[in-house]
């Protein structure tokens, strides 16, 4: 069976990286991940730079990577700036986002839910009429930092707004890593009777080591599409605490094992994730990068041995 994988590091990865990171580092990370196989690439952001301004060179960024037929890459575009950033950078897809609780919404896109209703219907008909495909994202599905507990009539509710401004799928986020596969289940079997599987997807942080347990439990509901991060990167700076996504690693990894097709090269995924750590300095969570590193130590400590022997 046949999962698509969303790569979402490049932009809900570094969107939280304190150190600027430069943009040729970007250009190749997004380059090494489509050579590993994965297909949608969620490149950057064009939100306002001075609220993110780890992604301000989104337009370098686009300019920079080898574009192919076979992979899609997209932005976050939050209102008609950010759409026309991203018509002129030459974009086919792009992402809306929204959260199913008012004080991460205040706090993340500064207005009201019902406020952004209307900006975003605007976005979603101007890239329909570009000929784009636009994804929907809602965030705090499965709580938020500031709110606790949300409702699940809340989160239906903006993702049938969403889906009825036109968008092809929405990304579920437990944006503070929050879910368990119980919970992971109620929820999504909900959501997914009101349109169908295919147009859902799960997007886990790993904040409480429960991303990939969550992954199986939307499996049962249909869900077949996740986002996932190049080692483990993220967190949403408006989310406190919020720790990275679920690794693209780890994911593909268990999915492979289990004969999912993911259409990913996992040695070559692994190449990307040990390249972004060595760009940034510092041990990434994902768990099979952590693994896949140590053996090289172990195997080039053990061959040093018996070249000397
Ligand atoms: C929504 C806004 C833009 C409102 O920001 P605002 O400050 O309220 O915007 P404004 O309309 O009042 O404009 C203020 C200034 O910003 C400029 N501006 C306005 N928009 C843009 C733009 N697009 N590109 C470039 N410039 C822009 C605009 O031109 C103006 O410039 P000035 O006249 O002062 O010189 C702001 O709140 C924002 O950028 N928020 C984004 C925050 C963000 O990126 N958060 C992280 C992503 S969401 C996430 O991580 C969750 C997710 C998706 O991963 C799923 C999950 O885990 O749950």
């Amino acid at each position: 069976m046949k999962i698509q994988i969303v790569e979402v590091g490049p932009r809900d990865g570094l969107q939280n990286e304190k150190e600027m990171v430069s943009t040729s580092a970007k250009i190749q990370l997004i380059d090494k991940l489509a050579a590993a196989g994965l297909k949608r690439v969620e490149a950057t952001s064009f939100v306002n730079p001075r609220w993110i301004p780890q992604l301000a060179d989104a337009e370098d960024v686009l300019k920079g990577i080898e574009r192919q037929n076979k992979v899609t890459h997209s932005a976050l575009v939050p209102n008609l700036r950010g759409m026309e950033r991203a018509r002129e950078s030459g974009l086919t897809e792009v992402a809306l986002f929204m959260s199913a609780s008012e004080t991460h919404n205040l706090k993340n896109i500064n207005k009201s839910i019902e406020d952004t209703f209307p900006v975003l219907r605007q976005v979603a008909r101007e890239a329909l009429a570009l000929g784009m495909r636009v994804r929907g994202y809602v965030s705090t599905v499965f709580g938020c930092p500031y709110e606790g507990n949300v409702p699940i009539d809340n989160s239906r509710r903006v993702t049938n707004e969403l889906l009825e401004m036109g968008v092809f799928e929405v990304s579920l986020g437990d944006t503070i890593g929050v879910a368990t596969p119980k919970q992971v289940r109620e929820v999504m079997e909900k959501i997914v009777k009101d349109t169908t599987s295919d147009r859902l997807a799960g997007h886990f942080h790993d904040t409480r080591g429960t991303g990939l347990a969550n992954v199986l439990a939307a499996l049962d509901t249909g869900i077949r599409t996740f986002d996932s991060s190049i080692g483990g990167l993220g967190g949403c700076p408006y989310a406190p605490g919020a720790a990275g996504n679920i690794s693209t690693e780890d994911l593909v990894y268990m999915l492979n094992g289990m004969e999912y097709e993911t259409g990913v090269d996992l040695n070559l995924l692994l190449d990307a994730g040990a390249f972004i750590q060595q760009e940034l300095g510092r041990e990434l969570p994902s768990k099979v990068l952590k693994a896949h590193l140590a053996a090289q130590t172990a195997s080039s400590s053990h061959s040093n041995q018996e070249d000397g022997a």
